[in-house]
């Protein structure tokens, strides 16, 4: 379609703008002749945020816009577009404005995010989003064709616009094709589609790919009709907010007669994060991205000349750290954020990476990827039972874990988050930790005190890097306590929370022995969590004490694992261990413990004091707050 869309009274539409706009680059991106990606998850206010960028692209001098149909296009199939895609007239994607909020709620009164990824795919480099803050601290005007009509991004085709700027076009697609050409390019879609029976899926790429792809059925899909509210829902893939998919894999309170379906996985609003689980099993994102590493070789056709280098960010658990040594690779620790395996992925030196935040990728794209993991995941799956298709009984997700575990080793592993404090408290609770570095005796003796089980902190460093590639340092991002036997405790503040500041804390312990690596990772880590909560207590001040919520909770990122019936531990014996290391941390706080385990504690300590509220089972006891959901 043709349109003349220029409106200009005198033929000469914001000439002293044009004139600026010759040639020059802004914030760092070129956008006279550019071709920029326009799409996200497709919740509320994308499809006018679309019109909006579309008509400041145009008299921004951008040649051409690429919009997904109907606004939709996942962060990863984003990355793979602009890596892959070319335009009828032989054009590439200059970059991409990518519109979601991520993880976070959609809706009227929810989030809304934009996000932007260079050229080649990955998100931009400290620099670059460095310069746009900076740049929006000083902008006193912008560009808008206004009279540029809006483009029907319903509707699959190309709409060509001459005006001012010269020619114009806005290219609607249906990104999926792309997507799914490329995970063809790196998976055995035949293996996979020969092992798929039964699993629960969450995605607006999920039909085209798992159904119709691989014969998958329709019914072991999950909300996958993208929706701008994501129908109410909170579209985080964990373990709390994947509630109706926990379920049905056997993990949650409810004992339905009907028997979970052998693999389960989730992805966040916009696909890029992702959560795998077996039946009434967890994989924790640290241990996923190890046994994706220590298996794509031999399962998935893409690595099959083997692997470049694997990466992790600081606080993932060292489990990639092993079968990275076992295996003889390239090992890589950078900072949080996808941007930094980027530079290591473009420069040749890694294939697969991963973070604990439920994110997992390899060098295919330059994000992160929810179902390229799942694939992987059912790679390794179809891998395992290739001789044993049609037996009796399949090798499970959990089996595959355990073997794992009792190959490598264990890292027992949780992450506490703290929302909502005060950021200029937590900015202090961070520096008296940065201060008490100089002091490891000191912290040792405190510990020991409190449990003389635990080991000695041998180190206690501020995490610095230096980019492998270009040499940038990226400085402050989370002290480390390292102790003796492996275990690592590790402070941080997120760089994602919306209200005040959040301080996550990170909770590891290692554990060689194959006959310890199937305990309950509450029971494992308690003498070190007892260790590092009053650590905590005592390197802050007052104020910093003071700031961490009372009102609201804090929320704890992964629930308790389950361990299916055969549980190791007594919950009686777990909730009194829970509730000795909360006992410690809510003379200060209101500490939430919640679910199975919170009714042990309950049970445990009651006669502090109970309140029931708002009908919910809730249990204060001193500053503990005891509420029915299930807690690590
Ligand atoms: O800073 P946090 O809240 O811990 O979030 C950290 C995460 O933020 C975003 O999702 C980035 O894409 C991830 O790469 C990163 O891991």
């Amino acid at each position: 379609m043709q349109v003349d869309w220029w409106s200009g009274e005198d033929g000469n539409f914001f000439p002293e703008w044009r004139a600026d706009l010759a040639g020059v680059e802004r914030g760092g991106i070129r956008a006279v002749g550019a071709t920029i990606v326009v799409s996200g998850d497709g919740r509320y206010f994308s499809k006018d945020v679309v019109q909006i960028i579309t008509k400041m692209a145009a008299a921004n001098g951008v040649r051409r816009v690429w919009v997904g149909q109907n606004s939709l296009m996942s962060t990863p199939v984003v990355s793979a577009v602009i890596r892959e895609r070319i335009g009828a007239d032989g054009s590439k994607a200059t970059g991409a404005f990518i519109l979601t909020a991520s993880h976070n709620p959609g809706g009227p009164k929810e989030d809304f995010g934009i996000k932007y990824n260079m050229g080649n795919g990955g998100p931009a480099p400290e620099s670059v989003t460095d310069k746009i803050f900076s740049n929006t601290t000083t902008i006193s005007e912008y560009l808008i064709s206004e009279d540029l009509p809006d483009v029907d991004i319903s509707v699959v085709g190309v709409t060509s616009f001459s005006g001012p700027e010269g020619p114009f076009d806005v290219d609607v697609f249906d990104s999926s094709v792309n997507y799914i050409k490329l995970m063809k390019t790196i998976f055995d879609f035949e293996a996979i589609k020969k092992l798929l029976t039964s699993q629960s899926l969450h995605s607006a790429y999920a039909k085209h790919i798992f159904v119709e792809e691989l014969g998958a059925d329709e019914s072991s899909l999950l909300n996958c009709v993208p929706k701008e509210d994501f129908g109410g829902g909170h579209p985080d893939p964990n373990l709390t907010y994947a509630k109706e998919l926990v379920e049905r894999m056997g993990l949650g309170k409810s004992s339905s007669n009907v028997e979970p379906p052998e693999f389960g996985a989730a992805a966040d609003g916009d696909a890029d994060r992702n959560m795998i689980l077996g039946k009434r099993f967890f994989v924790t994102p640290s241990d996923s991205v190890a046994i994706i590493a220590a298996n794509a070789v031999q399962s998935i056709p893409y690595f099959a000349s083997g692997l470049k280098g694997v990466a992790r960010s600081m606080p993932t658990s060292a489990a990639l750290d092993v079968v990275a040594k076992n295996l003889n690779l390239k090992f890589f620790e950078v900072p949080t954020g996808w941007n930094f395996f980027g530079n290591l992925m473009d420069a040749g030196m890694c294939s697969i990476c991963g973070e604990e935040s439920f994110g997992t990728g390899s060098d295919h794209i330059r994000e992160k990827d929810g179902i390229w993991a799942v694939l992987a995941w059912l790679s390794i799956i179809a891998f395992k039972n290739k001789d044993n298709l049609g037996g009796d009984k399949l090798v499970t997700v959990e089996d595959i874990v355990r073997q794992h575990w009792a190959t490598y080793g264990r890292h027992y592993y949780s992450r506490y988050d703290y929302e909502n404090v005060d950021a200029g408290a937590a900015k202090e609770l961070m520096a008296n930790l940065v201060s008490m570095q100089s002091s490891l005796s000191d912290v040792n003796k405190l510990i020991k005190e409190i449990r003389s089980d635990v080991s000695e902190v041998v180190a206690a460093v501020e995490f610095e890097y230096k980019d492998h590639v270009d040499g940038s340092v990226s400085k402050n991002q989370g002290i480390r306590y390292l102790f003796g036997d492996g275990s690592r405790l590790v402070f941080r503040l997120s760089g994602t929370g919306s209200v005040g500041a959040t301080i996550r804390v990170y909770i590891e312990q290692y554990e060689k022995d194959s006959s310890k690596t199937g305990r309950d990772s509450q029971e494992a880590l308690a003498p070190l969590v007892v260790g590092i909560r009053e650590t905590v207590l005592t390197s802050s001040s007052e104020q910093s004490i003071s700031a961490l919520p009372c009102d609201i909770p804090s929320t704890i990122a992964f629930p308790r694992e389950f361990e299916g019936k055969g549980s190791t531990v007594g919950l009686e014996e777990l909730g009194l261990r829970v509730a000795l290391v909360d006992s410690m941390l809510h003379k200060f706080v209101n500490f939430r413990i919640e679910g199975e385990v919170a009714e042990a504690v309950a049970d445990a300590v009651d006669g502090l004091g109970q309140e029931r509220d708002g009908g919910q089972s809730c249990r204060r006891m001193g500053g503990v707050e005891v509420v029915g959901r299930p807690p690590l």
